[in-house]
């Protein structure tokens, strides 16, 4: 286990015609993980999350910038010598052996004594609970994905890692099985207590994982922080878009005189008090009341049902900008529908340049 330290990490590649790419794929990228801590990294194909992986990893050297763990300089040390354990959407399992072979090779390749090697792989097994050991019985390739990517976190564990990066780990499984490996993954993550980093493009499975989420964009970490902060005190309207399914509406208004008036002439009251001129409104879909007489007309698209929450999202646009608003399961069929925000659930971001200007912060639960 270590304390992670990324510090303004810069890397350039080569283009296509061998000249320096002059957009950098990471762009001063700091970042701290804990001891024991998750961080999921979400963001956008090509925004630079395996390229960060990477040099954690030491698979990839950065142009500047420094990587510490514990507080050593490990940026120009070796992949092998980092004590790494890494977890790809491709298994990289040794397809011919079985499950237990490929937990106790590293042992043999390291000269240790076969019985060490054994023993090492059983006390892994009994680790990883119940279950797992059958596994280790089988050759690889006959396991299903999920259980082919438990045994490729034994076979990180079996070598005590200080940090597991984990990239996309779970995104070639199928609907049913991503869902109950993310949270046999989860639970292992919890039990071992090793720092990670899990990179993910899915926003809600790096909400599921991550202890902080760092939401990154085009080179960039845009945020760091736990779910509330990063749903309720976005930094910018970026990670307050990306973050939320479905995603909140953002309907362009004009401040004045303590209201606000929106797209379609709606005027409400601004829920603080604003400088005069144009600002961009978010709502998110579950703070929005219908039948208002105040509220704006919202034209209905299609009603997406969900039993299991006993909800629907009615799905449509206010003047053009697309707006999804939480209803109850037997909301009726309609064209339209009025609809007015929770003023105290509002946030309210620059129309310059996406700051926020008041947020919500987190709901009062209990
Ligand atoms: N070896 C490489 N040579 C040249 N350019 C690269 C290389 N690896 C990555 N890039 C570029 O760097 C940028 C960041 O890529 P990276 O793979 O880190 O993003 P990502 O967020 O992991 O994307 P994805 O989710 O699609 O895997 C992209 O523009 C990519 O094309």
């Amino acid at each position: 286990m270590a304390r992670i330290e990324v510090e303004k990490i810069v890397k350039r590649y080569d283009g296509v015609d061998g000249a320096v790419s002059s957009r950098p794929a990471l762009d001063t990228v700091s970042l701290d993980i804990a001891d024991g801590e998750t961080i999921a990294v979400v963001g956008s194909s090509g925004c630079g999350k395996s390229s960060l992986l990477k040099i954690v990893a030491g698979l990839e050297q950065p142009d500047e910038g420094v990587v510490r763990f514990d507080g050593e300089d490990v940026t120009a040390v070796r992949p092998q010598q980092r004590g790494v354990g890494m977890v790809f959407q491709d298994y990289a399992l040794y397809p011919s052996m079985k499950g237990k072979g490929n937990l106790s090779y590293y042992f043999q390749v390291q000269g240790r004594t076969e019985e060490e090697a054994r023993a090492r792989a059983k006390e892994t097994a009994d680790r990883m609970g119940i279950g797992f050991e059958q596994l280790l019985d089988q050759a690889t390739d006959t396991l299903s994905g999920g259980q082919q990517q438990r045994v490729a976190i034994a076979r990180c564990i079996v070598r005590e890692p200080r940090l597991f990066l984990m990239d996309e780990p779970i995104c070639n499984l199928d609907a049913k099985l991503r869902e109950s490996t993310r949270v046999e993954i989860r639970k292992l993550l919890r039990k071992f207590g090793i720092s990670t980093l899990y990179v993910t493009h899915d926003q809600q499975e790096a909400v599921f994982m991550g202890d902080r989420i760092a939401v990154m964009r085009d080179g960039r970490i845009e945020q760091v922080g736990t779910f509330d902060e990063v749903y309720y005190s976005p930094a910018n309207l970026f990670v307050a878009t990306f973050i939320g399914s479905p995603p909140m509406a953002v309907l362009p208004g004009i401040a004045s005189g303590g209201r606000l008036t929106v797209a379609g002439g709606a005027v409400w009251p601004a829920p603080v008090e604003l400088p005069d001129g144009p600002v961009r409104l978010g709502v998110r879909p579950e703070s929005w009341f219908t039948g208002r007489g105040d509220g704006a007309l919202l034209q209905v698209s299609h009603i997406e049902r969900i039993p299991t929450e006993r909800a629907a999202f009615v799905h449509g646009q206010v003047e053009g900008v697309p707006v999804v608003v939480a209803a109850p399961l037997n909301q009726p069929d309609s064209a339209e529908l009025r609809i007015m925000p929770d003023m105290d659930r509002v946030y309210v971001f620059s129309a310059d340049d996406e700051r926020p200007l008041h947020t919500p912060g987190p709901l009062d639960l209990f």
